[in-house]
Order: structure tokens, then C-alpha cells, then sequence
């Protein structure tokens, strides 16, 4: 089943963007440790200035980040916003990688009100083609690109143990006798949203009584907003690893933004 993919924005307004000022938009990331993270950031802060874009990047630091990190991250235009851990609810869950457990912070970037609509980056992404046109997708939906499950982070996955990917559903068909498929679940490294109070609330609620799971708040987030879901095409967000597990589905002329996970 191929996804109905969003259809190209159409611009706001008398045909035209609303001027960048007036916009309240921008683009986010986040930061933790003392780490090599920060030369990712500052890649990815020069790559959306080598494509011209109209908006800012916001960098959401821990806590950890050092005062040199966040002064070179501010030479480059960035606007550093310092944020407190978020912490999921004590369980003995084994996440597919252990530092993950500090990428349930990112949930603190919903508390970004001063802009009406964000589009969230990981540090490690590099960005090679403006995509500043994703602002004027329709408000109300939680826009992002489908993850793969061949890799063996996901061997904990009943997906991986039977071959199903969603990248292609009829090559390994999900097996009736384990009832419906799983819902389109997208990677956390790169989506288009809307901060709000109200959400940011009752996402930091909600996350206290739910238990982690391997893909920590990638897994939360899919659960969250898996009513909203809305997949865009990966040429928004090209995770290395599909050039080798779906190279089938892979236009690299088209690529605008790539996802250096490891
Ligand atoms: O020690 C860390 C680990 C993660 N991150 C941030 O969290 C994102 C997600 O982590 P990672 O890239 O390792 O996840 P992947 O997409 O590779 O699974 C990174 O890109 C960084 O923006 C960070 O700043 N410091
Ligand atoms: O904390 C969970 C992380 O989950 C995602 O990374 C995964 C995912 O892409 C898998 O499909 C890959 O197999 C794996 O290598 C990779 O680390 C997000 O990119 C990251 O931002 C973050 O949410």
C-alpha cells in the first residue's frame, strides 16, 4: 500500500508566502553533551544558509552543552534556547541504542510558541536543497518520512523477525495471523509541527504513563501523533541506510535532506 503523500504545498495567501518576519517560522534542533554533536549543528546551521533559507534555526540545548559550544553555535546565526531534560517514567525497558533516553528533551521544543509552525532537524542531518516551501503545508497534521525496519536496530521489532518493511509492503506481506499491519511510523529525525502549550502538556502527561520502548521518543511520538501522521516523500529526510535496504525507492537527483545515522 503506497501512502497517499502530501501534495505539493500550495503558497498561502495571494499566491505568495507571507513574508519571513510575519511568519513566526523556524527551524529547530537539539543539542546534548560536550560531544562532536555540535560540529553536526553547525553543518547543519551552514547548509540551510548555503540554501538560502528565510528562517532561523533554533537550537535547543541541555543543560551540558558548554558555554564555548553555544558561542560558536551563535557566530553562526543560530538562537540558542537552553531546555531541561525530560526524563521518561523508571522501567527497565533495553532502548536499541542506551543514550536515547536523552532524546525524549526534544519534547520540550513543543514549548516554542513564539513560532507557529517549526520544522525539526536532527544534528546529524545535512540539508542540500531549500525546503522552506514544507512552512506552507496544511496547519493540523504532523508531517514526517517513513522509517525502515531492516536494520538490525530493529531486530527487537516483530517486523524485523517476520521481514516486513514498510518501505515495501508487498515484498513480505505482514502476516494475517498477527492481526493488523503496523501503522505508517515515521523517523523522529526530521518533522514538520506546530508548538503549543496544550500539546506540550499533555505530551509530557502522557509520557509519564506510558512505558519506553526501544526507539524511546521516536516510538512515543508515533504513538502520539499516529492520528495526525502525515508521510512526505524521503527526499525530505533520506535515512543513509534505505540507499542500501530500498535503493529501489531512492531518487538521489531528488534528495534534499540527508540523515547521517549511524
Ligand atoms: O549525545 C547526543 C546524542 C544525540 N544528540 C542529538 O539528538 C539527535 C538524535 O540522536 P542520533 O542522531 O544519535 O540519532 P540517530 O538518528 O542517529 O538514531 C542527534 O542528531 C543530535 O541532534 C546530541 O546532541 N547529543
Ligand atoms: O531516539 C530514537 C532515534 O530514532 C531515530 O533513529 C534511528 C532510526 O532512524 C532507525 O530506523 C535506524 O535504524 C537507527 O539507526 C536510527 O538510530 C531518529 O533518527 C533519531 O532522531 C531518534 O529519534
Amino acid at each position: 500500500m503506497t501512502p497517499e503523500l502530501v501534495p505539493t504545498a500550495a503558497k498561502s495567501g495571494a499566491g505568495f508566502t507571507k513574508p519571513a518576519t510575519l511568519a513566526r517560522r523556524a527551524y529547530v534542533t537539539f543539542l546534548a553533551g560536550n560531544g562532536d554533536y555540535v560540529k553536526g549543528v553547525v553543518g547543519l546551521a551552514k547548509g540551510l544558509r548555503r540554501v538560502k533559507t528565510a528562517y532561523p534555526l533554533v537550537v535547543a540545548v541541555l543543560p551540558d552543552v558548554p558555554d564555548e559550544h553555544r558561542q560558536i553555535l551563535e557566530s553562526q546565526g543560530c538562537i540558542v534556547r537552553e531546555i531541561e531534560p525530560v526524563y521518561p517514567p523508571e522501567n527497565q525497558t533495553q532502548f536499541a541504542m542506551a543514550y536515547y533516553v536523552i532524546n525524549y528533551s526534544k519534547l520540550r521544543i513543543w514549548e516554542f510558541v513564539e513560532y507557529r509552525k517549526m520544522i525539526y532537524l536532527d544534528g546529524d542531518i545535512q540539508v542540500y536543497e531549500n525546503i522552506d516551501h514544507l512552512f506552507d503545508l496544511p496547519d493540523g497534521y504532523f508531517y514526517a518520512v517513513m522509517d525502515c525496519f531492516c536494520e538490525k536496530t530493529w531486530s527487537h521489532s516483530p517486523q524485523y523477525k517476520v521481514g516486513h518493511c514498510q518501505q515495501c509492503p508487498d515484498k513480505v506481506l505482514w502476516p494475517t495471523e498477527m492481526g493488523q499491519p503496523p501503522s505508517l511510523y515515521f523517523n523522529a529525525g526530521m518533522f514538520v509541527f506546530e508548538p503549543s502549550i496544550g500539546t506540550y502538556h499533555d505530551l509530557l502527561k502522557t509520557l509519564q504513563v506510558t512505558p519506553p520502548t526501544p526507539f524511546a521518543e521516536q516510538d512515543f511520538l508515533n504513538m502520539y501523533f499516529n492520528h495526525i501522521y502525515k508521510p512526505i516523500p524521503l527526499t525530505y529526510n533520506l535515512v543513509l541506510a534505505m540507499l542500501w535496504r530500498h535503493p529501489q525507492n531512492v531518487n538521489l537527483d531528488q534528495v534534499k535532506v540527508v540523515h547521517y545515522c549511524k
